[in-house]
């Protein structure tokens, strides 16, 4: 139903047009709303028509997709790379140290200068790490530390130093920094500084403000400070806004997760340096100061700046929580010096009491005792979460360069010293510098071999050069020698036809053999001449760059062949004692296929031929049991017989016993001529 029919309607009910019923006309106005909507509604469909290109087509889903799975990994990546980078942060302040010490001293002031004590007992050597004090007795006393800041030193030059500690808090590290020292050497200057030339405090949150813009988008920070001062061991809140309230008496207590609170401290959310600055200047309004012969303004309270960061990675949602501590310690004044009395006496003793417990706390985690005495005083019960741990510890000691502090100058630098010394410990210390010295010898042995390995490098390329000439020369004296036994063989060959053949004339019947055969030159040459003896030669071995064996020591011998009689002659004298009288062995020799039939062997054989070869024996060989080739023989034809398969035949089987003469019978599977 539409408005119009309502109203129709509701005319159509309304017997007196003039008295409608107050429902009615709501009805009425209500429907005349509805029409004016139904107006603007066309209106703003005609501006909005919406067709099906106002979707997005398929090539738009497709890049939205494949954007949407670059986000992720980059994100994954992001990820990784900022847990890294905190990981490796981390790493570089704890290699630095988690206790860090740096030593300030101011410059001399006016008063000093006009009371004439205007040379300065502080020395600062080349080295930006290390101070001389020029003591009464005219010793000087050395003292090191993390850094040591000069007079001329700007905060600048001081926040420098501080800054990579102080961010440490965005990564969700506690942090605590604070100032010590004799009253009226700077501490507050160092922290809080003055509207010119300001302090750690504003810098550091300064700081804070302008990673946590840079790091937008990828991680949310709110930071919120709070301000306090430990004064006679009591603890007031600096931001409360109506000081015309009593003071709320505050206590420390334990919260659920461990660390320490403070229920009632105001915590100020800061968006700005401004914001930072004017807070800062509220809470040191009524911070409790006093004048002592030292400093005018002195601080007779610990003042603690609390910021607490709390981080929320706007990636994976991991949040932090942490809280960095700027303290602006009171001063450590001798009680006799400063003249106290009465209620500044009474400041005093708090003061220095607090303060020696904050010494214990330090070294007793320098020293990693089981007990930190945290309790002993209200400054350190508060500090407990942002001390020791994997908590950054910075520590400013304060001195002034004046004669007259002198005293208190040394007691300062010898607190700081024990802090700073205990921190690295003996034991750690030692360890530190035990596995510095090994690296440095590593790094030295690794130098030496270095040089070592370049130098047996260039000896194995001079060697290699050496090599390939040498095997190109063996390669050409191979060739060489490959040549010469082919033509050994081939004298050979040549010397075997000759030494058949004069065998074959020995061998037939005397009567055969003419004189005129004998006589013949190339008979005659081949008898007078010795046959090739091929033991003389050394083997032909394969040449190699390796020197062969020594030879062994054998026995020389020299030999003669009668060629008449083919027989091998020994030399008595060199053999004299090392051999035996020779040994004469028959060898009746039959060519293949002759059967053994008499007849047979007496005209090949007439008579039977006897080839007698004389042996050399060893005097260990009594008794010719071995077969010929065992012995060392030397003539051609020997060694020719002994290549061949030799069977004993006990020719003489009755001689044998009386003879010593053995007879074989040679039984050649080839014709050895
Ligand atoms: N490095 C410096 N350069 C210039 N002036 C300095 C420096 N250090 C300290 N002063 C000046 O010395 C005076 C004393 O400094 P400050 O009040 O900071 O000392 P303090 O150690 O905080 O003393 P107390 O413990 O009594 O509070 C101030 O006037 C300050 O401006």
């Amino acid at each position: 139903m539409d408005e119009n029919s309502i109203s129709n309607g509701i005319d159509e009910c309304s017997p007196d047009k003039g008295h409608t019923l107050p429902i009615l006309k709501k009805i009425l106005d209500l429907s005349t709303k509805v029409q004016n909507l139904k107006k603007q509604h066309v209106a703003l469909s005609d501006q909005v028509k919406l067709t099906t290109e106002s979707f997005p087509g398929q090539d738009v889903l497709k890049s939205v997709q494949f954007l949407g799975a670059k986000y992720e990994v980059l994100k994954r990546k992001y990820l990784k790379e900022s847990s890294e980078r905190r990981q490796l942060y981390n790493e570089v302040i704890e290699l630095k140290g988690n206790i860090r010490v740096f030593c300030r001293c101011r410059p001399l002031n006016e008063s000093e200068i006009a009371n004439g004590s205007a040379v300065s007992v502080v020395n600062f050597d080349s080295s930006p790490d290390e101070l001389q004090v020029n003591c009464t007795d005219s010793s000087k006393k050395q003292f090191k530390f993390d850094y040591v800041f000069r007079p001329e030193d700007n905060q600048e030059t001081v926040f420098e130093q501080t800054k990579p500690i102080v961010t440490s808090v965005l990564d969700g590290y506690n942090v605590c920094i604070f100032a010590y020292g004799q009253t009226g050497t700077g501490k507050t200057f160092t922290m809080e500084g003055t509207p010119e030339h300001r302090g750690v405090n504003y810098k550091t949150l300064e700081e804070l403000f302008r990673i946590s813009e840079e790091r937008q988008g990828m991680i949310k920070y709110e930071l919120l400070v709070s301000m306090l001062e430990v004064y006679n061991e009591k603890i007031r809140d600096l931001l409360v806004e109506n000081s015309v309230e009593p003071i709320k008496k505050l206590e420390i207590k334990q919260a659920a997760d461990g660390t320490q609170e403070v229920p009632g401290l105001v915590e100020a959310r800061v968006y700005g340096t401004e914001d930072v600055w004017e807070k800062l200047k509220s809470g040191n309004r009524v911070r409790s100061v006093g004048s002592t012969s030292a400093n005018e303004l002195s601080s007779r309270s610990h003042c603690l700046l609390r910021v607490t960061v709390l981080g929320e990675n706007l990636i994976n949602g991991q949040k932090t929580r942490s809280h960095l501590w700027l303290v602006d310690l009171a001063g450590s004044e001798r009680v006799g010096k400063t003249e106290a009395e009465g209620e500044r006496l009474k400041e005093s003793q708090f003061i220095n009491k607090s303060l020696s417990a904050l010494g214990d706390v330090i070294s007793a985690l320098a020293s990693k005792s089981a007990h930190i005495p945290y309790r002993n005083s209200k400054l350190t019960h508060m500090l407990q979460s942002s001390l020791g741990g994997d908590c950054k510890t910075l520590m400013f000691v304060q001195i002034s360069p004046s004669a007259v502090d002198l005293t208190e100058t040394l007691c300062s630098l010898n607190f700081a010293t024990r802090v700073r010394g205990i921190e690295s410990g003996p034991a750690r210390k030692q360890t530190d510098h035990t596995e510095l010295y090994k690296y440095k010898q590593m790094a030295e042995k690794l130098k030496h071999d270095e040089k070592e390995t370049r130098k047996l490098q260039d000896n194995v390329q001079t060697l290699q050069m050496r090599l390939a000439t040498r095997e190109l020369m063996c390669r050409n004296l191979q060739e060489k020698v490959r040549d010469l036994e082919n033509q050994i063989a081939e004298e050979r060959k040549i010397r075997l036809k000759q030494e058949s053949r004069l065998f074959a004339s020995v061998s037939a019947p005397p009567s055969t053999v003419s004189e005129s055969t004998i006589n013949h030159p190339v008979a005659q040459k081949t008898i007078n001449k010795p046959p090739l003896n091929p033991s003389k030669r050394q083997p032909l071995r394969k040449i190699t760059n390796f020197l062969p064996p020594p030879p062994e020591r054998r026995p020389s011998c020299s030999s003669s062949i009668d060629a008449k009689e083919n027989i091998v002659r020994t030399s008595t004298a060199n053999t004299q004692g090392l051999f035996k009288a020779r040994r004469r062995v028959s060898i009746a020799a039959r060519p293949p296929g002759a059967s053994m039939t008499p007849s047979t062997t007496k005209t090949l054989l007439q008579p039977r031929r006897r080839v007698s070869v004389a042996t050399i024996c060893p005097v260990t060989t009594s008794n010719m049991t071995a077969p010929l080739h065992s012995q060392m023989a030397r003539h051609s034809t020997v060694v020719a017989l002994q290549r061949k398969p030799l069977v004993w035949t006990p020719l003489k089987q009755k001689g044998l016993k009386n003879s010593s003469r053995k007879s074989l019978l040679v039984k050649p599977a080839q014709p050895f001529y």
